[in-house]
């Protein structure tokens, strides 16, 4: 397959580079990671060990694509849509954090999109080298369920890259897990400056289990099956194995860059029928740290 990666950054990077074992693949991030790239190879550490040498770029080539796989903080994809419009792409997988990627995507574009959520963890660590800091896997179907030839052939493209992957006939009920997860986990790491594993028996895991039971309540007034006591089981299973991580919000804020709690928290605060006091805090402070900061 010929694949298109937006925004090699942590994320598109890691995968990228190893869907580049079985697959034609090209970057497009930034300078210098692309210069080094393109000079040295890509090179991944840490729990996967692999170097590559793929096609980088910092702008989509005018040419045909099997697939994009888009890779960048969602406050970014409607860019990325606008930017991809100059290439001919078969199929879209989004393996970003939020919920409203996925219909950026597909409204500015001609192609299939697919969603997808993804628990490997990356982190660039300097230009040319990114550090796989877990193996995990990327469910990928259509983003409003069911079957389709689009998602089973991408998914086989990953599968025959070894990138673990699951084509997933559920992936409303996943995407509003994983949000439930990220709204619980992320902006409550972020303003108590704790890691994940603080949240696991700490005074603050309590309010992230409130933003994970109001968030799968807004699931429920939408019609997906996602109980109270399924959301909070993910929060303090993922809590409890990624107990030593920095969530990427926390590390935003210690970046003093833009998060991305406009696509969780904000989310969940656009969608819901009935007041999520949790999730409206979350955003609120989050965002008022961000404008402080001049970030957003
Ligand atoms: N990192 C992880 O372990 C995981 C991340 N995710 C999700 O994946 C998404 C990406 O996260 P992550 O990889 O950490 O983020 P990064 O910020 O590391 O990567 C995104 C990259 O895209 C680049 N980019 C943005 N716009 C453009 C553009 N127009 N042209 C070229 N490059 C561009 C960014 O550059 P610049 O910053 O200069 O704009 C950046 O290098 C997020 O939604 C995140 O929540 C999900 C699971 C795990
Ligand atoms: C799963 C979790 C919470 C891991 O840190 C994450 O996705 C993030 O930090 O954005």
């Amino acid at each position: 397959m010929r694949v298109l990666v937006f925004g090699a950054g942590s994320l598109g990077s890691l995968l990228g580079g190893l869907l580049a074992r079985a697959h034609d693949v090209t970057l497009v991030g930034r300078a210098p990671h692309v210069e080094r790239v393109r000079a040295d190879g890509l090179r991944i550490t840490g729990e996967c060990s692999v170097r590559v040498e793929p096609a980088a770029t910092t702008a989509v080539p005018d040419e045909r694509f099997d697939l994009a796989l888009v890779a960048v903080k969602a406050f970014d994809t409607a860019a990325a849509a606008e930017a991809l419009g100059a290439a001919d792409l078969d199929a879209v997988l989004s393996v970003q954090n939020g919920l409203d990627n996925e219909r950026t995507l597909a409204g500015a574009l001609d192609a299939p999109v697919l969603a997808g959520t993804c628990t490997y963890g990356a982190r660039l660590t300097e230009p040319g080298t990114v550090e796989c800091t877990g193996r995990g896997e990327v469910a990928l179907g259509p983003p409003d369920g069911g079957e389709s030839a689009v998602a089973e052939s991408v998914g086989g493209a990953l599968g025959g890259a070894d990138v673990e992957t699951t084509v997933a006939a559920d992936m409303p009920r996943r995407r509003w897990t994983k949000l439930s997860v990220n709204a619980g986990i992320n902006a409550v790491t972020a303003l108590a400056r704790v890691e994940n594993g603080a949240l696991v028996d700490g005074p603050a895991g309590e309010t992230a289990r409130r933003a994970a039971r109001e968030t799968a309540r807004v699931a429920r007034e939408r019609g997906i099956d996602l109980a109270d006591g399924a959301a909070v089981e993910a929060v303090e299973r993922v809590a409890a194995a990624t107990s030593a991580n920095r969530s990427s919000m926390l590390q935003d804020v210690e970046a003093g860059t833009r998060t991305e709690v406009d696509a969780i928290n904000g989310a969940v605060v656009e969608r819901a029928e009935r007041a999520v006091p949790v999730n409206e805090t979350l955003t609120a402070l989050v965002r008022g740290w961000e404008r402080e900061r001049g970030s957003r």
